[in-house]
């Protein structure tokens, strides 16, 4: 099976790169060429635009950061729009919103195409053991068709119906996601500055009801102030940002996550978006220390 694969950013790689081990032709394009050459040197093939991909391969992948490089890859010039014609498939995994979503799904079918939109939750490192899950929704002859590579990239591929429907519920997972990295981050701060050991708060939450892997996973290197990117704290501010427009629509009130984002934004502001999200902790240190 042929596969095109449009961005290359921290999951883009990882996911390309799984479906080139499990033996699928791939076809890479990155904005910024040159991420292309490792995957080059696994054995992927390389385009100079997004049309060049949708030309060559009957299915092509997107993971780009945000809505507005979702638009841009597919309406710009050379992008998908040239090329997608009847019986292509397009899947759109980046997290975006509903609204972005479905202006994608418009120009793609109005031009005899076919869209999925795929976000995947899970982060770097089950992006590179193919342990993702994903929230597809559109097509549903191409979200059977494209199995095969949703099998290799994830543990577990839901169809949830409707385009818009796999953007919203990844928003509203992440708005979980964030705004519990937020409580966790002001409880280590709290536990340190009231004179506790944050190590054994680590402990002593993943012994009771509360423990899970991103608290195992990121505190040990929160309390040492380590935050290499695996999910960017940029992304995860915008996933706030839109789920709490989604919120808006809905008109469900959600304070606990409007202050989450602020202390996304926060830290931000610091400087500290293209680090990992658990970087989050050092606007809750600097608000302490204000
Ligand atoms: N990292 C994670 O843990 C997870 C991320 N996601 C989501 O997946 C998506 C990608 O995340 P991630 O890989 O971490 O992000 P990165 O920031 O590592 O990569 C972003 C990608 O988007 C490309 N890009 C950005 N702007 C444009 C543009 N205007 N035109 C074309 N390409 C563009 C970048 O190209 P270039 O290299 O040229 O900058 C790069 O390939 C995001 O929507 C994120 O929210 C979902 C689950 C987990
Ligand atoms: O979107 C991020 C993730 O870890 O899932």
């Amino acid at each position: 099976m042929e596969i095109g694969f449009l961005g290359l950013g921290i999951m883009g790689k990882a996911m390309s790169m799984n479906l080139l081990k499990h033996g699928f032709k791939v076809t890479v394009w990155n904005r910024t060429l040159s991420k292309c050459d490792e995957l080059v040197e696994h054995g992927a093939s390389v385009c100079e635009t997004p049309a060049q991909v949708i030309k060559k391969c009957n299915i092509t992948i997107a993971v780009l950061s945000d809505p507005s490089a979702a638009l841009s890859v597919v309406f710009d010039k050379d992008g998908v729009l040239e090329q997608i014609c009847e019986g292509k498939g397009y899947i759109d995994m980046s997290t975006v919103d509903a609204e972005t979503s479905l202006k994608i799904n418009q120009a793609i079918t109005g031009k005899g195409g076919r869209f999925v939109e795929g976000p995947v939750s899970g982060s770097k490192k089950p992006a590179e053991d193919g342990q993702l899950i994903i929230l597809a929704a559109g097509d549903k002859a191409l979200f059977e068709e494209s199995i095969p590579a949703f099998d290799v990239l994830g543990k577990k591929s839901f169809y949830l119906g409707e385009v818009g429907n796999g953007a919203k519920m990844k928003l509203v997972v992440n708005m979980v996601m964030g705004s519990m990295m937020n409580a966790f981050a002001e409880g280590l701060v709290l536990a340190d500055k009231s004179g506790l050991s944050a190590d054994t708060l680590l402990d002593v939450l993943d012994l009771g009801a509360m423990t899970n892997p991103m608290f195992k996973g990121k505190g040990p290197s929160m309390n040492k102030s380590s935050y290499p990117p695996a999910f960017p704290l940029k992304h995860q501010q915008k996933d706030m940002r839109l789920a709490l427009a989604l919120g808006d629509e809905n008109a469900v009130s959600m304070p606990v996550a409007a202050a989450a984002n602020e202390a996304f934004k926060k830290a931000r502001s610091l400087g500290l978006g293209d680090l990992d999200f658990s970087a989050v902790i050092e606007a809750v240190r600097f608000s302490k220390e204000d």
